[in-house]
């Protein structure tokens, strides 16, 4: 069975687009676990432009399947995860200027800064995802930094048309079959939708995808519980 992982960032975005309390993420989590969700996917960004620690919080004293929270290496940030200690920390890049995540880390250069965000959210019991392009080399640099899991970016794969999609499809292929020879667990996420995810889902070894704006803007003409049971079910066509 594949995991399916929300992400609540964007109930958040539209909450904070008048800076006040609704729509809550914690609400969203709470129907996306009656909608069949395994995990509840949120990232305290260092700007804080849609999720904040109050949600933080109230996620990790509410959410009863998998929590994964989403960080950058910074050292603040890192702190927090530690305080809260969710089930698994995905370490990704961050800039301001991004409108969303970019890219995946660079751990065949950024190691040392890297591998202190991974020692520290281990030694607090935090199992430890790395979010990366699919990459072989950035597979066997994430496995050698000592990550549990890893979370390929299909950014590329769900902007690809033609040639370039097979070409994609192709890369996260090979990146899924090095993670598993590795012993890391597959993770994918990134631009996934009800149009795009049957081939994803269709990978070798893939144990967990992390969706969010696709299934919060069905939600905003569904309701958070049926857009997540929608996703559910098709993904429950991959045993
Ligand atoms: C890494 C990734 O693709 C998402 O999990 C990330 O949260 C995207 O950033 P925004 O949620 O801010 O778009
Ligand atoms: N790590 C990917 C994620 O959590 C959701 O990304 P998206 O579906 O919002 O692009």
């Amino acid at each position: 069975m594949i995991h399916l992982g929300i992400n609540v960032d964007h109930i958040a975005t539209v909450r904070q687009a008048r800076r006040t309390y609704e729509p809550d993420p914690v609400i969203a989590a709470a129907l996306a676990e009656q909608g069949g969700a395994d995990a509840i996917t949120f990232h305290l960004r260092e700007d804080r432009r849609h999720i904040q620690e109050r949600d933080v919080e109230m996620l990790m004293r509410t959410v009863t399947v998998k929590t994964n929270f989403e960080l950058a290496c910074a050292p603040e940030v890192v702190a927090i995860a530690c305080q809260w200690k969710p089930d698994c920390g995905l370490l990704v890049p961050e800039s301001r200027e991004e409108v969303t995540t970019e890219g995946g880390l660079n751990c065949t250069g950024d190691t040392s800064r890297i591998g202190e965000a991974i020692t520290r959210l281990k030694d607090a019991g935090i199992s430890v995802s790395l979010f990366i392009d699919p990459d072989v080399a950035q597979v066997e640099a994430a496995a050698a930094l000592g990550a549990d899991s890893v979370e390929l970016h299909t950014g590329p794969y769900a902007l690809a048309k033609g040639a370039k999609l097979d070409e994609e499809l192709g890369r996260l292929a090979k990146a899924g079959d090095v993670a598993a020879s590795a012993g890391m667990q597959l993770h994918a996420g990134h631009g996934l939708n009800y149009q795009n995810v049957r081939p994803v889902a269709a990978l070798k070894n893939i144990h967990e995808l992390n969706i969010g704006h696709s299934i919060v803007s069905r939600a905003v003409m569904v309701g958070m519980r049926d857009a997540v049971a929608e996703m559910r079910r098709i993904l429950d066509l991959f045993v």
